[in-house]
């Protein structure tokens, strides 16, 4: 790539006529366009939405844009009951790698806020403890997460912050995680399905669940625990989802990936703006392939009968 700007350079002083698309590739901000590029890896949908992999975008520029609008992100993350073990770690590490030099909002929903730890936060940044209810099964509680970020948003956090991020807490900040994420509405690709086709994807199928994608749509398959976008996108979106666990509840089912299903089921109907690649969700169980240049977000181990329902 830098022996071709070198050619088109050379051509441009020697006042040589370069073929057309040669004039559209080139720029000069403040690295040549030409090396924000993969070609291992697809870069855009089909519906003109990034796709953010390492080496596809110039941090300079974006964190410039970002700070000139003095942008506030806001980050929420549910630690009930025992869950309350992975808040150290996930807060430590996203001081560390999450927005640096931005201004950010932690959320916390929690029902023990006392067994929230006290992190050292840098400039900008704080903590918000949300005291919420727990629910018995572990499974509920993930769900809830769409019911308590879409009261919250319209409550408070509209008036706090421009962008919504939700997580896991069951992770670790191991690279960086900036505002090269934010869109109006942004999805992950889920680490296990990445490569997959659509004929394998886990999406709901039973017809009688709101969940359901039917075989022949769906562009990709996204992970439950990483989206995010504007606060409005975000309410909107966590509603949706919430009313369809609702009805789904009402008739005695419960998706087969929970509020992951649902989440699916929405981004079929409601392109993302923006998605993010594995890097952004990943767990070495899965491994390290080539084309993970950065592993930025991690699933921490968890012992499941240690931690879950408890
Ligand atoms: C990385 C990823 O994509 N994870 C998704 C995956 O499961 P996981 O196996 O990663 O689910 P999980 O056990 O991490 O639960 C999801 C989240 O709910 C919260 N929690 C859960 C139980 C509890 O007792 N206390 C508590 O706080 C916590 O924030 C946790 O991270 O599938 C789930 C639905 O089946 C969700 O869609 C998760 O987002
Ligand atoms: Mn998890």
């Amino acid at each position: 790539c830098t022996m071709l700007c070198d050619f088109m350079e050379r051509c441009f002083s020697l006042h040589l006529q370069l073929p057309p698309y040669f004039l559209l590739l080139h720029c000069d901000s403040k690295e040549h366009c030409l090396s924000h590029r993969r070609t291992d890896v697809l870069m855009m949908t089909p519906w003109f939405a990034p796709i953010v992999w390492e080496g596809t975008y110039n941090s300079e520029i974006l964190n410039e844009e970002f700070r000139q609008r003095n942008v506030t992100v806001g980050l929420t993350v549910f630690a009930i009951k025992k869950y309350v073990v992975f808040l150290q770690k996930f807060l430590e590490t996203a001081e560390m790698y999450f927005m640096v030099g931005h201004r950010v909002n932690y959320y916390v929903f929690t029902d023990r806020p006392e067994e929230v730890p006290k992190v050292a936060l840098k400039d900008g940044r704080n903590v918000v403890v949300l005291k919420v209810q727990n629910y018995s099964r572990w499974q509920e509680i993930s769900m809830r997460r769409m019911e308590m970020i879409s009261y919250f948003s319209q409550k408070q956090f509209i008036n706090e912050v421009n962008y919504l991020v939700s997580v896991d807490v069951d992770m670790r900040f191991n690279d960086e995680v900036g505002v090269e994420i934010l869109s109006n509405l942004f999805g992950t690709l889920h680490p296990g399905f990445y490569a997959s086709r659509r004929q394998s994807f886990t999406y709901e199928r039973r017809s009688a669940s709101q969940a359901c994608v039917p075989r022949d749509e769906g562009d990709f398959y996204y992970a439950g625990g990483f989206f995010g976008g504007t606060v409005k996108e975000v309410y909107k979106l966590t509603k949706k989802c919430h009313e369809a666990i609702m009805l789904d509840k009402a008739k005695g089912i419960e998706a087969i990936w929970q509020e992951e299903s649902h989440l699916n089921k929405y981004f079929v109907y409601h392109k993302p703006t923006k998605i993010l690649s594995p890097e952004y969700l990943w767990d070495d169980n899965i491994g390290r392939p080539q084309i993970l240049k950065k592993r930025r977000f991690l699933a921490v181990p968890k012992n499941h009968a240690a931690i879950r329902n408890k």
